[in-house]
């Protein structure tokens, strides 16, 4: 069965890390994961982030760097496979056009969210690079 390519933003602020909740219209609602979507036919997944973002929280972000992508398999023949990246808040304010609510926290308070599954393994490598990547800047001023 072929998975379907889905982006996903790891946005870090100050030090936490933007995490969002779906909302009752989506599926797996009331879930968390790092907001993004499917690749689209021509798109690369750089691009399809951008977008994402964009389109989901109004603002626009800087990739920084990529990790490992998961795989998930949800049943039905549904099989994610999410392609996360590191990136930093470049202009924008945040509007939530999609998501129920959304929270920046510390790293070691992601484990206490009900996360959508196949985003497990990325928070887990996210907890483990922490070092690396906490105090990436970003140009956005608060
Ligand atoms: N954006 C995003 N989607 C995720 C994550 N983890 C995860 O399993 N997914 C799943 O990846 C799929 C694609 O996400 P999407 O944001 O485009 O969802 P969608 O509502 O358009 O999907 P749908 O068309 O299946 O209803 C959804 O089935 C979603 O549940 C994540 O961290 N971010």
């Amino acid at each position: 069965m072929k998975a379907i390519p889905v982006t996903c933003a790891i946005i870090i602020h100050q030090e936490k890390v933007l995490v969002a909740k779906r909302s009752k219209s989506m599926n797996l609602a009331g879930y968390w994961e790092f907001p993004g979507g499917k690749i689209e036919e021509g798109e690369q997944p750089e691009g399809c982030l951008i977008r994402e973002i964009k389109e989901e929280l109004g603002i626009e972000i800087k990739i920084q760097s990529p990790l490992t992508p998961s795989k998930f398999d949800y049943s039905q023949g549904k099989i994610i496979e999410l392609i996360p990246f590191i990136c930093t808040w470049q202009s924008g304010e945040i509007n939530l056009l999609e998501h129920e609510i959304i929270e920046w926290l510390e790293v070691g308070e992601l484990p206490k969210l009900k996360w959508a599954p196949a985003d497990i393994p990325i928070w887990m490598e996210l907890s483990e690079k922490w070092q690396a990547f906490r105090s990436i800047s970003s140009h956005k001023q608060c």
